[in-house]
């Protein structure tokens, strides 16, 4: 049995669990880790002067959680996935089988622990406009609330960028 831990990231709207879902309907043995599945209670979430919760930054995720999900699939693919109801087969796999994990979010390359584990990463990036336009027309919990897009999300994005193409060397750009 081998495995491949493929991570796909990027800025927010920028098309990362559309792509995953395509990806895993396509794979056999695939599934899905998704980040945002990680954020902290809103109640933890610190905000700034302007009132604007401090969601953009790994300290809003529980990583320790979700790298812990991730250790299970990596120890055993075929039981992780047969507890989560992924994969009803029974059988035992066979050593050509591949299994893979996708992992998605927008912060995952910046946590070093979880970089390093990938076999393969794409990175999606969309124009400011798009972006800001797709984001406007979706609903997190919380809501965006008013100007949240150039006051935390942008500056953000554009932070997190930075300090990833620092730890980062070898994305395949999308
Ligand atoms: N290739 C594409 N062309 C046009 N629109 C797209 C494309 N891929 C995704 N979208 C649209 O963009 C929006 C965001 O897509 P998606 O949820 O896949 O992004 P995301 O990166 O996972 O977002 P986030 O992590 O911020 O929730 C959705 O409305 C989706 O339909
Ligand atoms: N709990 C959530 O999923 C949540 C809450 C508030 C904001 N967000 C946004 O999700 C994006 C990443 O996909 C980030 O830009 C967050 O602002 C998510």
């Amino acid at each position: 049995m081998k495995t491949l831990l493929v991570g796909v990231g990027g800025m927010t709207n920028g098309g990362k669990s559309t792509l995953s879902k395509s990806l895993h309907q396509q794979i056999p043995n695939s599934c899905i880790i998704a980040q945002d599945s990680y954020f902290k209670d809103d109640s933890v979430v610190p905000e700034d002067n302007n009132g604007f919760k401090q969601y953009d930054m790994l300290g809003a995720l529980d990583m320790d959680t979700m790298m812990s999900d991730i250790d299970s699939w990596r120890k055993d693919p075929e039981r992780f996935m047969r507890q989560r109801d992924l994969n009803p087969e029974l059988t035992t796999a066979t050593d050509t089988d591949v299994f893979v994990l996708i992992v998605e979010g927008f912060l995952i390359f910046n946590y070093r622990p979880l970089n390093e584990l990938f076999d393969r990463r794409y990175f999606m990036e969309i124009p400011y406009d798009v972006c800001k336009r797709r984001r406007s027309v979706r609903v997190y919990k919380p809501p965006d609330p008013s100007g949240y897009f150039d006051g935390h999300v942008w500056p953000m994005y554009l932070k997190n960028r930075q300090e990833m193409d620092i730890t980062v060397s070898d994305i395949e750009k999308d």
